[in-house]
C-alpha cells in the first residue's frame, strides 16, 4: 500500500498525493521549474533550500540517481512534488532509484497531484508558501496553517547557512571521457570564489579556465580575500534574499574600489547589483527552468539559458557606469550585466547548468580575459 502525502498552500489549495520520499512533513515555498532532466542537480542545487519544488515535466526519475550528478554534498530542496516516478529506472549510470535517494537523505515528497493545476496556481497567484505532509495520519488544517506559518524568503539571508565553515582549494576540471574521472588542467590565475551556496560546475568551469581557487565562507571579509592577492574574485550563486546578504554587499564594494576583477553568477549578480546601488526585487514565481531564451545586447544573439532565481535586480534602478549585457526574452528582466570603469560582470541565469544548455559559457572566458588583461 502507498504511504499517502498531502500538499497545502497559504491559498487554501489542498492536492492529495502519495508518499515517494522520506515520511514526516517539510514546509518552504512552492515553485515550478519547467526542465525536462537535472532533478538530481536540482535537488543538490543550494539556491533551492527553503524551497519546494514541482517539476512541470510529468516523468521524473526515470533515470535514477548516481553519484556523479550532485552539485553539492547535500539535498538542499526542502521537498519535492511530481506527476508521477516511473517504477523503474533505467539508465547505465543509475545506482539508486529516486524515491530510495530521497528517503536516504531525509527529503519529503509527493507524487500523483495534478502539478498542471499547481502550476497554474503558481503561475497566476505567484510562487506560494506551502507544506508537504507524508504519513498515515494527515490533519488537513494543521497543514494549511504551517504553510501559512512559513515566513517567505523575503528578508531571509540563507547563503551564510548553506556556505562551508573554512576555506578549501579545488582544482579539478570537467569529466573526462569516461565520466567518473576529472581533468586536472594547468593553472593560470589564482581565483577566490565566495561559497554563497556555489555549485560544483561552476568551480569546474573556471578550473577548467585554468582557474586555482580557493572557495570561502560566505562571511570572509574582502580584506582577507585581497590579502591572499588573487587574480579574481567570484561571486556565486545561493539561495534566500540577496538584500539580506548586508557583508556580501559590503565585500564586493571592496573588490570594486580595489578594481579586482570579478564575476557573479545569479546570487552574486544580485549582489553586485546591490553594491552598485540598484534595488533588488522579488518576483512573482521567478525563472526556473533550462529552456530561457536570453539576448546578448552584444552581438544580438539569442541564448537558451538554465534558470533558477527568484529575485531579480531591478533594471531601472542601475547606475550610469553600468552597461546591460543580457535581458530575459520572456520578460524583459535584466538577466546581465557590466560595469564600465571596472572589471567586473555578471549573470542572472546558470551558465555552468549541466544537463542544460551550454550556450551562455563563454562568460567563463570572458571572466579569464578580464584577469589575462589585468595582469
Ligand atoms: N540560483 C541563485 O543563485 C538564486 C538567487 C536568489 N536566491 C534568488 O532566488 O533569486
Amino acid at each position: 500500500m502507498p504511504i499517502s502525502a498531502l500538499l497545502a498552500l497559504e491559498d487554501g489549495s489542498v492536492f492529495h498525493g502519495q508518499a515517494v520520499g522520506a515520511t514526516g512533513e517539510t514546509v518552504g515555498e512552492v515553485v515550478f521549474n519547467t526542465a525536462m532532466t537535472g532533478y538530481q542537480e536540482i535537488l543538490t542545487d543550494p539556491s533551492y533550500a527553503r524551497q519546494i519544488v514541482t517539476l512541470t515535466y510529468p516523468h521524473i526519475g526515470n533515470t535514477g540517481c548516481n553519484a556523479e550528478d550532485e552539485e553539492s554534498a547535500a539535498v538542499h530542496t526542502a521537498g519535492l512534488i511530481v506527476r508521477d516516478v516511473p517504477r523503474r529506472a533505467s539508465n547505465w549510470r543509475s545506482s539508486e532509484s529516486l524515491p530510495d535517494y530521497l528517503k536516504r537523505h531525509g527529503i519529503v515528497a509527493i507524487a500523483g497531484i495534478d502539478t498542471r493545476r499547481l502550476t497554474r496556481i503558481l503561475r497566476d497567484k505567484g510562487a506560494q508558501n506551502g507544506c508537504i505532509v507524508a504519513g498515515e495520519s494527515i490533519d488537513v488544517d494543521a497543514a494549511l496553517a504551517k504553510a501559512r506559518a512559513f515566513p517567505g524568503l523575503n528578508g531571509m539571508d540563507l547563503a551564510k547557512v548553506v556556505s562551508v565553515d573554512k576555506p578549501y582549494g579545488w582544482s579539478e576540471g570537467v569529466y573526462n571521457l569516461d565520466s567518473t574521472t576529472f581533468n586536472q588542467p594547468a593553472k593560470r590565475f589564482k581565483v577566490v570564489a565566495y561559497d554563497f551556496g556555489v555549485k560544483r560546475n561552476i568551480l569546474r568551469l573556471l578550473a577548467e579556465r585554468g582557474c586555482e581557487i580557493t572557495v570561502v565562507p560566505a562571511q570572509t571579509p574582502a580584506a582577507d580575500v585581497l590579502a591572499m592577492k588573487p587574480d579574481g574574485v567570484f561571486l556565486s550563486n545561493g539561495p534566500g534574499d540577496p538584500a539580506a546578504c548586508d557583508y556580501a554587499i559590503a565585500a564586493t564594494r571592496e573588490f570594486l574600489a580595489a578594481k579586482i576583477p570579478l564575476f557573479g553568477i545569479c546570487l552574486g549578480h544580485q549582489i553586485m547589483g546591490a553594491a552598485v546601488g540598484a534595488k533588488t526585487l522579488k518576483m512573482k514565481f521567478g525563472h526556473h527552468g533550462a529552456n530561457h531564451p536570453v539576448k546578448d545586447h552584444d552581438d544580438g544573439r539569442v541564448l537558451i539559458t538554465s534558470q533558477n532565481h527568484g529575485f531579480a535586480v531591478d533594471g531601472a534602478t542601475l547606475p550610469s557606469n553600468v552597461r546591460v549585457t543580457h535581458t530575459s526574452l520572456f520578460d524583459g528582466s535584466l538577466q546581465g550585466f557590466a560595469l564600465t570603469d571596472r572589471p567586473a560582470f555578471c549573470f542572472q541565469g546558470h551558465p555552468e547548468a549541466s544537463p542544460g544548455p551550454h550556450d551562455i559559457g563563454y562568460l567563463f572566458d570572458r571572466f579569464a580575459k578580464l584577469m589575462q588583461e589585468a595582469r
